[in-house]
């Protein structure tokens, strides 16, 4: 801790877990839910007709009335998010976006699509909305008993009516030269890794069909294999698509061979399109109207939050993206660290006493090591912390799992609402300091003002599975602040200093002991506090430097720095939350990749 005189010493003592809870949802637009989550006790989609009559009737329809829910299923489409207890009526853009969901979804009745040998069963439904970097499907891929799923199985995002523009950035993403674009998820994840909820929904879809195949292609003729959460790449953009399941294609060589296709599904942003209608056919017709009613309504509610941010965003729109992404000095470092095999690595092998996990796939910037000198105890130099180092960002304590304090007498603050590119740029065990804010969820006679504490910073895999690669946000204080005290809710700045190491993962399935686990979270501590304790290296200093390298920048640096501001505010407005589309896309999904995940069945 910074300017107290309590000297740091970790509590051992075991105690029970007093509230065990969920933790963050991973939404990293705050409180702000996911529209697609919601539809489950949402509206009855309206009979097939009305849908073609009753527009003149729809501000009657949908302003503020409560609208019976039949039945419906979830329409699992996000499973960090799934939050069954929603709200079916009201004019809030998600409520609306719901209606507008069931309204539409529910018209295309081809839920699956067989060959001979493989069905693809879509999970969601035939009306996706953008939703930014995490616009995602869900299809489960059945297979007949004699045609298991060979390993190099791809999957192809085929856009009908691919044309224009979209096609010139298809093409130029993936540098392909037709229009098919590949979506194979990157990660296996486990059915366990999957929100309760969601996985439940894709069980029961799993059961109907499979009694839907035995009936139509006699018993177990198709059985199912794998279910994959595609990520839809911005650059797809608005339009009807289908995913198309292959053998080979990719780094293989081998020619590409279809096995089967999805049903049709349509991706919709309530931004004005003029593609609105290109590839629709008479089948998907009615579902045209669906989104002409979702836009109508999600772009009078949604103008109201986003329409001034937007305006900026638009104005300085050229170049913006870029200049973000390449202000990211996190990507070059972490690509040193990733090359850093001999010392660095070994180093934290034996120096942990375990195999260590390097960052996964597309995942940028662990941050630096440093130099270790004082017998390995410290990290970075005498000068204080070294590029891309320090970085400052906040969020909100949210509720703990009770595990850390139980087992390891150490509980740690599970962070929510973190920006998105700290959650998508930190991957590791990094050391800093950490300021817990007056105000919700704080006792100002246990926690001072303005008090920096030292602090471990645990930026791990994400609990749950999800479509792009983001870490969950944990923050140990070094400082002990009595039995039970805990500060839910309340906002907490962090400074990150330095990379301590990459996170040790046990081997699937496994966890890592208690011994080991306290082991390496004490040497953490002891390099925190070695490392910290330096002349250069104090939160005062540290915070004067940031102040410094603004005010000293020039006045061009100074406008960039006001447009990354106005970024970052685009990026918190949930515009991507309710379909609205912002510039960018593009480089959004060079950061994530091709993302999703799939689990076997
Ligand atoms: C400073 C520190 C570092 C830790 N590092 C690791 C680690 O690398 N691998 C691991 O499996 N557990 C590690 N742990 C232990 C778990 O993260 C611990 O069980 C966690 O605090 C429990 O929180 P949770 O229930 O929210 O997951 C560490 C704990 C602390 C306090
Ligand atoms: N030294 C500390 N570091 C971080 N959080 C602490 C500390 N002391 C108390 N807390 C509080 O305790 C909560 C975590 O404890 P707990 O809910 O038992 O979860 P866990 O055991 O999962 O870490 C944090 O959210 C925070 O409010």
């Amino acid at each position: 801790m910074y300017h107290d005189q309590g000297n740091y010493s970790p509590s051992y003592s075991s105690r029970p877990p007093s509230r065990p809870g969920s933790r963050g949802n991973g939404n990293n637009y705050g409180q702000y839910q996911d529209p697609m989550t919601e539809t489950s006790q949402g509206l009855h989609p309206p009979n097939r007709l009305r849908v073609m009559t009753s527009m003149p009737n729809l501000s009657s329809r949908y302003d503020n009335s409560p609208v019976s829910s039949v039945s419906s299923r979830p329409r699992p489409l996000q499973p960090t998010s799934a939050n069954p207890t929603s709200s079916t009526s009201g004019t809030t853009p998600k409520s609306l976006l719901n209606s507008a969901l069931h309204f539409a979804g529910g018209l295309i009745p081809h839920p699956q699509e067989s060959t001979k040998h493989h069905t693809i069963l879509r999970h969601s439904p035939a009306l996706i909305f953008y939703r930014g970097p995490k616009t995602s499907l869900a299809i489960t891929i059945f297979s007949s008993p004699s045609h298991p799923l060979p390993p190099d199985r791809t999957l192809w995002l085929q856009q009908r009516g691919f044309s224009g523009d979209t096609g010139l950035k298809l093409k130029s993403l993936v540098g392909a030269t037709s229009s098919w674009m590949d979506v194979t998820p990157s990660t296996q994840v486990k059915v366990s890794d999957l929100e309760p909820e969601t996985s439940r929904a894709w069980e029961r879809d799993i059961s109907k069909a499979s009694r839907k195949l035995s009936r139509e292609m006699g018993p177990k003729a198709h059985v199912p294999r794998q279910t994959h959460v595609v990520r839809i790449p911005e650059a797809a953009e608005d339009g009807y698509f289908r995913l198309v399941l292959c053998v080979g294609g990719l780094a293989s060589g081998s020619k590409r061979k279809t096995l089967c296709q999805s049903p049709v599904f349509r991706v919709a942003s309530t931004s004005s399109d003029s593609s609105v209608l290109k590839g629709a056919s008479l089948s998907t017709m009615p579902i045209e109207m669906g989104v002409k009613v979702a836009s109508f309504m999600a772009s009078n509610v949604v103008q109201r939050y986003a329409a001034p941010v937007v305006a900026v965003a638009d104005r300085v729109r050229p170049g913006m993206i870029k200049e973000e992404v390449g202000k990211r000095a996190f990507k070059t470092v972490g690509k040193q660290v990733r090359n850093m095999n001999g010392p660095g690595s070994e180093r934290d092998g034996t120096f942990y006493g375990f195999d260590t996990a390097g960052p996964g796939g597309d995942v940028m910037g662990m941050g630096t090591m440093g130099t270790m000198g004082m017998g390995g105890m410290v990290v970075g130099g005498e000068e204080g912390p070294e590029q891309p180092f320090p970085i400052k960002f906040q969020g909100r304590v949210g509720t703990g799992t009770g595990r850390g304090r139980m087992e390891l007498g150490m509980p740690t603050t599970n962070l929510v609402d973190v920006p998105g590119d700290i959650k998508v740029n930190l991957r590791g065990v990094y050391f800093g300091w950490a300021c817990v804010l007056p105000g919700r969820g704080v006792d100002p006679a246990i926690i001072a003002e303005n008090c920096w504490y030292e602090a471990v910073i645990m930026a791990t895999k994400s609990a749950y599975a999800s479509v792009i690669a983001e870490t969950d946000i944990k923050v140990y204080l070094a400082h002990e602040f009595g039995d039970g005290v805990r500060f839910t809710d309340a906002k907490m700045k962090v400074i990150v200093m330095g990379f301590i190491r990459p996170e040790v993962q046990p081997a699937q399935g496994t966890v890592a002991s208690v011994q080991d686990r306290l082991e390496m979270a004490s040497q953490d501590v002891m390099v925190t506090m070695a490392s910290l304790g330096r002349e250069n290296w104090g939160p005062d200093m540290t915070l004067d430097r940031l102040k410094t390298a603004k005010s000293s920048r020039s006045l061009g640096d100074k406008f960039n720095d006001a447009r990354t501001k106005v970024q970052r505010t685009v990026e918190k407005v949930p515009v991507h939350g309710v379909g609205i589309r912002t510039f960018g896309g593009e480089e959004r999904d060079r950061i994530h990749g091709t993302g999703g995940y799939w689990v076997a069945r």
